[in-house]
């Protein structure tokens, strides 16, 4: 599976999100469909360092199970230590280039954008992909930026130099399929799965919402 084929479902989480036990939200994610998985273990409830690599690693295996990759947000060096697939930063973070120029070759390097000018920029320092939002408004990141709406978002896309993108911010069934007619690859959810009373459904929901059919 390509890239772009993985950001279709593209899943983030870390203990502060779930209702429930971070590995079974986790593992009902996976038995639901999700291509991709993000461990952002932010916010009031989050782990201490050592609960944060144990809880890293022990979601890793279980998405190694299902075969989805794993990534990292923010801490470069989490990543690398646990051999991660990849991990994905914003403007606030190490830069694209910095993180590019000490990591594998194959290391992915996912990039937020909210503006032309930030999409353009992650793409000429040599990111994979492309995460642009918030799209509409999130509960889920508490120093979120002004939504930008699914016109702010198809205005972005074709500044993004081919890259593969995902959407991302207050995303759910209700606008799903309307966000994936802007053209981006996928959506990318924090709340929708995390906080669903059944995180498996969910995500199966989401990912027959996000299916390209073959005339896209
Ligand atoms: C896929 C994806 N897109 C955007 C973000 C947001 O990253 P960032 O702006 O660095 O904010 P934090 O997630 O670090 O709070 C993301 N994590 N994933
Ligand atoms: C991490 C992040 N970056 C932009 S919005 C957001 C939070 C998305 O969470 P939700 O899917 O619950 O709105
Ligand atoms: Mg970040």
């Amino acid at each position: 599976m390509t890239l772009r084929q993985r950001l279709q479902l593209y899943f983030i989480m870390g203990s502060d999100d779930c209702l429930h036990a971070p590995e079974q939200v986790v593992e009902e994610a996976l038995a639901g469909g999700i291509t991709l998985f993000q461990f952002r273990e932010k916010g009031a409830r989050a782990h201490s360092d050592t609960a944060t690599r144990a809880l890293a690693l022990e979601l890793q295996q279980r998405c190694r199970r299902h075969d989805v990759p794993f990534v990292v947000n923010d801490d470069v060096e989490l990543a690398l230590a646990i051999g991660a697939d990849g991990v994905h930063v914003g403007q606030q973070d190490e830069s694209v280039a910095a993180i590019r120029a000490r990591c594998p070759r194959n290391f992915i390097i996912g990039a937020s954008a909210i503006s032309r000018e930030e999409a353009e920029r992650a793409s000429r320092e040599g990111a994979d992909y492309l995460g642009i939002g918030p799209v509409l408004a999130t509960g889920s990141k508490a120093d979120a930026e002004r939504p930008i709406g699914l016109q702010g978002l198809a205005d972005i896309l074709p500044f993004t130099g081919g890259l593969p993108t995902v959407a991302i911010g207050g995303i759910d069934a209700s606008c799903c399929a309307r966000v994936m007619r802007t053209g981006v690859d996928g959506v990318a959810v924090i709340s929708a799965i995390s906080r669903a009373a059944a995180p498996r459904q969910a995500a199966a929901g989401l990912k027959s919402l996000t299916a390209r059919q073959p005339a896209d």
